[in-house]
């Protein structure tokens, strides 16, 4: 097979998506096999540099099947999630020609090439961290480019729907609302742009990941049971969730905190005795806690004091804080007697408890920019002359 492989052309296509964090939530299906949800939702897009998802399409007359390669780990498409994907991908291509190499591929040769695709995600798979956003919404991204799809983002983001609901929401960078939609056929179900990721750029967003284990129930049988047992979730999402779209559609446009804040979460002790929410937190279906700080200085208080309650097990400050990691030095931390060092915080009246190893690294990022074409060849995840995922 590599032999014809390498007879024969492999054509590629490269993408990294961001994943997102929903600050209204996503829960609940009125469609199973369409994705469409139960409520409008709202999400912020993470940048890229620090979770993200990179996927490489190829296709090649020498292909016999469609593949995928999930983390270096072969998986199986089969799936109707990745069927629907790439059956509206592949509806939608055009004619493709790459002169140099003299590859012609027209409209209709689409339906008989198969693909390869080979993903990576830089943080954990399918624990909580939206690995099922960034990586459908890559794989739809990259796919259409690969097959010159020339739809607009909208239409991106509503085929990506059906690879994960909230895969749509990571099509755009900033701040995003996934529209719900009313027509059966999902067609009016799409996310759309909100701000982009420069209009609200001093907020700073500290993920705690107390565990990068899979998690035991995902989110789409999680939220089937919630559909099919709690007699408020039509509640929520036909009473609560509309009046609160409205108000954090506001609090972003107006780069409003406290309301922002007072939204999404519960204050805590600091939060008041400041007088005003510093910090505002948010969880997925997971254990894992995002914390938003209104601005940088507000999130190096924030690390003293996550790092004072929650110091590394291991002794490695590098690994015990990925992403941007500068917001160390911010927090006046440099080492882990630094660490020992920090006062209790001054708002904790009675002696704090220290829970070591209770979380087990923290990510920082910030709101970040859509899907991108990586065109460098190091960021290339299948060998074009066999055609397969590199390093497996
Ligand atoms: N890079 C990727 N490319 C394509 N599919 C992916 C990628 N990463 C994850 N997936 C798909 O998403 C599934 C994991 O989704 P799941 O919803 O269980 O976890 P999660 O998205 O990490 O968590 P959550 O949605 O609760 O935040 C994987 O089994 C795989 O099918
Ligand atoms: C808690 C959430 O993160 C749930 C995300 O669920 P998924 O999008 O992973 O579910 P499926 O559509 O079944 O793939 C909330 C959100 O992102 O809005």
């Amino acid at each position: 097979m590599a032999t014809e492989a390498q007879a024969q052309w492999v054509l590629t296509a490269t993408g990294r998506s961001p994943t997102n964090i929903a600050v209204i939530k996503y829960w609940g299906k009125r469609d199973e096999a369409l994705i469409l949800p139960v409520n409008d939702s709202i999400s912020v897009t993470l940048d890229p540099d620090h979770l993200s998802a990179t996927t490489t399409v190829a296709a090649s007359p020498a292909f016999p099947s469609d593949r995928m390669w999930l983390n270096g780990k072969e998986i199986a498409l089969s799936g109707g999630r990745f069927q629907s994907c790439l059956r509206e991908i592949r509806k939608r291509a055009r004619d493709v020609e790459d002169e140099k190499r003299g590859i012609k591929i027209k409209k209709e040769d689409w339906e008989k090439l198969h693909v390869h695709i080979a993903s990576y995600n830089n943080f954990p798979t399918a624990a909580g961290l939206a690995s099922s956003a960034a990586g459908f919404a890559c794989l739809v991204f990259t796919l259409g480019k690969l097959m010159n799809v020339n739809e607009d983002y909208g239409e991106l983001s509503s085929i990506a729907r059906q690879g994960s609901g909230s895969a749509c929401r990571s099509i755009y960078g900033g701040f995003v609302k996934w529209c719900m939609g009313k027509s059966d056929d999902g067609s009016d179900s799409m996310a759309v742009q909100l701000v982009d990721e420069s209009h609200w750029d001093d907020l700073v967003i500290i993920i705690a990941v107390v565990s990068s284990k899979q998690k035991e129930t995902s989110s789409t049988s999680g939220m089937r049971d919630t559909v099919e047992t709690s007699p408020l979730l039509q509640y929520r999402a036909q009473t609560v969730v509309p009046g609160r779209i409205l108000k954090m559609e506001e609090a972003i446009k107006n780069r409003d905190f406290e309301s922002f804040a007072r939204i999404i979460s519960l204050v805590e002790k600091w939060n008041h005795s400041e007088g005003t929410p510093q910090v505002a937190y948010t969880f997925d279906a997971g254990p894992n806690a995002v914390l938003i700080a209104r601005n940088r200085k507000t999130a190096a208080l924030l690390l003293q004091r996550l790092l004072y309650c929650f110091p590394p097990q291991e002794n490695n400050l590098d690994s015990y804080m990925v992403g941007d990691k500068s917001i160390l030095s911010s927090a006046g931390v440099q080492s882990l007697a630094d660490i020992e060092a920090l006062p209790p915080p001054p708002e904790m009246k009675t002696p704090t408890q220290k829970f070591k190893g209770d979380v087990s690294y923290f990510i920082c990022s910030r709101p970040g920019a859509g899907p991108k074409v990586l065109t460098e060849e190091r960021h290339t995840l299948i060998d074009s002359a066999t055609g397969l995922a590199k390093g497996v």
